[in-house]
């Protein structure tokens, strides 16, 4: 059987820890078990709440939850083979058989392992397993054990959020009477934010601090060197030509999807981006898509798009809560949606979503742009392979394509194609850990269609 590393010809290898020293060995030596660490200790802070909650029943399933993950912990951080699910949820049989998938892949010689296999498929599998804790103990099933972190990241952001909210309300006053030009001004301007507000995410920092305190929109000009691919006017020329006139006379596109990554001041840049796009008519409805359990430390769930609508309304900051009344209003008359696939939640590459989600697939290719954002997302397009700097963003997609596409995301693990000869040994001499530090950022996009 062939190794992992030649499986397909011309495509290079996965990343994967057992490169010692990678960022994908550190990761799995080091960050990963700080996540199980607090994820544990999360919920011993909570037994209170879960005997107030369940009584005797709560206390127990915080034991036996605890107790799961500890073993989990300890696999991990003894490289043991990875398990088979066992809790018989609908995606049970789909994460075992991708076991075995990376099984073949690697030959049989050596058991899928944390430090020998994909990176990308441990690191997605621990989240999964950490769900799977939560569900084979009932009563705490539920229980999102990233909550806190979501919800402060959101509090910390609060005097951003409201800098963004007053400026969106500036547009919108005039909105009918602004040139293509100024439309486009700001249409830069908030996809720009939403792309620096992929900073903020959790997981790269273990789940410590990360919020936005200042204005976003002060910074924009001084981060601009740091954006390595700027593929903006794409997005924006990708817009325009799928201008059709509507029902409601307004010519606009019809769909755009953002398939979004965290919770917390990220998801405010992309509410409120959408926003922009659907008030000045150049997309007539988005769709949200989401996770369906807490995932890589700070990922939206359903259940934190709603909380951070509600959220939003309830300020008594006037522009803050005037945004969250007409996002609701958007979800209430289906101009907005939130979609959640379970693909979302898997390890797949993107290029295998036709052949293993062909109904996620289906429904994408409905969209006059599809936005992915953040590091996670990038990783899934790419393969999290070690694409040598230069390969084109298309090589690397590997088919991938339902629709017109950008990724808009700050750079947190070591996969980057799509730059200039040299540009990559450049950066490596000037700044080292350019790919993982969040410094460094791209918008870059494909539509295969224009082939
Ligand atoms: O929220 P984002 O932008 O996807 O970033 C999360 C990133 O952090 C990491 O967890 C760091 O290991 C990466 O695996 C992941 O790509
Ligand atoms: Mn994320």
């Amino acid at each position: 059987m062939m190794a992992a590393d030649q499986t397909l010809a011309g495509v290079p290898s996965s990343l994967s820890a057992k490169v010692v020293g990678s960022f994908a060995y550190l990761t799995v030596r080091d960050r990963l078990p700080t996540i199980l660490t607090k994820v544990i200790d999360t919920i011993h802070r909570n037994k209170n709440k879960f005997f107030e909650e369940y009584g005797e029943d709560g206390i127990q399933a915080e034991k036996q939850t605890i107790s799961l993950l500890s073993k989990l912990r300890n696999e991990l951080q003894t490289d043991k083979p990875v398990l088979a699910l066992t809790d018989g949820l609908p995606d049970t049989e789909s994460w075992n058989q991708y076991l075995n998938r990376q099984q073949r892949l690697q030959g049989d010689q050596e058991s899928v392992s944390w430090f020998k296999s994909a990176w990308l498929y441990v690191e997605c599998y621990m989240y999964r397993r950490i769900q799977e804790a939560l569900l084979l103990n009932p009563p705490i099933s539920d229980y999102d054990v990233f909550n806190e972190g979501k919800t402060q990241s959101f509090f910390e952001s609060q005097q951003a959020v409201m800098a963004l909210c007053t400026y969106l309300e500036g547009v919108k006053k005039n909105i009918d009477e602004l040139s293509r030009n100024q439309l486009f001004e700001h249409f830069n301007k908030l996809l720009l934010v939403s792309l620096w507000g992929n900073k903020c995410d959790l997981s790269i920092s273990a789940g410590q601090e990360n919020s936005q305190k200042t204005s976003p929109l002060d910074s924009l000009s001084s981060l601009q060197p740091f954006i390595l691919v700027d593929d903006s006017s794409m997005v924006w020329s990708t817009l325009i030509s799928a201008q059709k006139p509507g029902e409601s006379g307004k010519t606009t596109a019809d769909r755009v999807d953002i398939v979004l990554d965290n919770a917390g001041f990220e998801l405010v840049t992309d509410l409120i981006f959408a926003d922009f796009l659907v008030s000045s008519g150049l997309a007539r409805r988005i769709y949200f898509h989401g996770k369906s359990f807490p995932w890589f430390v700070s990922d939206v769930t359903a259940n934190d798009y709603q909380w951070t609508i509600r959220q939003t309304m309830a300020t008594n900051h006037k522009w803050m809560s005037k945004s969250g009344f007409q996002w609701q209003t958007y979800l209430k008359e289906g101009v907005w949606s939130y979609h959640d696939h379970p693909f979302w939640t898997q390890p797949h590459e993107f290029c295998d979503m036709a052949a293993d989600a062909p109904d996620l697939y289906a429904t994408l290719q409905g969209a006059d742009l599809v936005l992915f954002k953040g590091d996670l997302n990038y990783r899934k397009l790419t393969g999290d392979r070690d694409w040598d700097h230069t390969v084109a963003f298309n090589t690397a997609l590997r088919g991938f394509g339902p629709a017109p596409l950008c990724s808009l995301r700050t750079l947190k693990a070591n996969v980057q194609v799509g730059l200039q000869s040299g540009q990559g040994e450049k950066l490596t001499s000037q700044d080292p850990s350019w790919m993982t530090s969040g410094k460094y950022a791209v918008i870059q996009f494909y539509n295969s269609k224009s082939e």
